[in-house]
């Protein structure tokens, strides 16, 4: 082995070059300062002797394998009977994607996650409380004709000044041709507003002449009462003096 490196590292230099030919190689240089390929194992010369001449006593010329205990090769043709621990590929440690969800699903049947109606909207509509029940406004008395009756200038307060209403004198105004009610501590004018009062108006007959904060904010609280009746403000609700 030893004898074939030497012979073909020296044969690369021309000795009229006056490079060292395999003779000249000084009888003192030691054998491990030759470089050595100790992998080629297949490469055999009559005069071949690495057991004494390349690595001295440690000696291993058992060949180291190939393609590698681990390699990508090896694993692609290894047989399961191998004792060698097998190594997963990525593609072998991935789990399968998901199947998806609208692959599996069944028209018509309702499930979590699938595009039928939710079953809370198949139940059959709650029957209407005799609490709170629309009743049909005269013709003409619809919202729209609200807010038209408030744009015209019409007076619908029945006062001309702002004035402090004490509970005393909101009960005077508790007729349907004269009814004054107080929401929130202002008092308004809620006889013109009578007949387009969606809630009729008997329900809101039952705050004339009294504060009826406490009803309108259990019936309506989401209703902007204060906007709705701007033209109706009679005063502001104080106590007795
Ligand atoms: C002057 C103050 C009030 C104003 C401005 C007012 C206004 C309204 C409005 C705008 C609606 C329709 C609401 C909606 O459709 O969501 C309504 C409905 C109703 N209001 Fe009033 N309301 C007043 C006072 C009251 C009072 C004191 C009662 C007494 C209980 C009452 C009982 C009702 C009822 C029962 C409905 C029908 C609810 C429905 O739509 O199903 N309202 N009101």
């Amino acid at each position: 082995m030893t004898a074939y490196l030497r012979s073909w590292l020296f044969a690369q230099a021309p000795e009229s070059e006056g490079h060292l030919t395999p003779n000249d190689v000084p009888a003192t240089v030691e054998d491990s300062e030759i470089p050595t390929i100790s992998t080629i194992s297949t490469i055999s010369t009559e005069d071949d002797d690495d057991s004494s001449t390349v690595h001295g006593d440690d000696v291993n010329d058992v060949p180291p394998s190939f393609p590698a205990l681990n390699s990508a090769q090896r694993l692609s043709i290894q047989k399961p009977s191998n004792n060698i621990p097998r190594v997963l590929t990525d593609a072998q440690l991935m789990p399968p994607p998901p199947v998806p969800l609208l692959a599996v699903r069944q028209p018509g049947v309702a499930s979590g996650s699938s595009l039928a109606v939710p079953p809370t909207t198949t139940k059959p509509p709650p029957k209407p409380s005799a609490k709170r029940s629309k009743v049909a406004l005269a013709p003409g008395h619809g919202p729209l004709d609200w807010a038209n009756l408030k744009k015209s200038g019409q007076d619908l307060r029945g006062v001309d000044t702002l004035l402090r209403v004490t509970p005393s004198m909101l009960k005077e105004h508790r007729t349907r041709d004269d009814a004054w009610s107080a929401f929130n501590g202002k008092v308004y004018n809620i006889t013109s507003y009578l007949p387009y009062h969606p809630g009729g108006e008997k329900e809101l007959m039952r705050v004339a002449g009294r504060d009826g904060s406490k009803l309108f904010a259990l019936t309506h609280a989401w209703v902007n009462l204060d906007y709705m009746l701007d033209a109706c403000l009679v005063g502001f609700l104080v106590p007795e003096s």
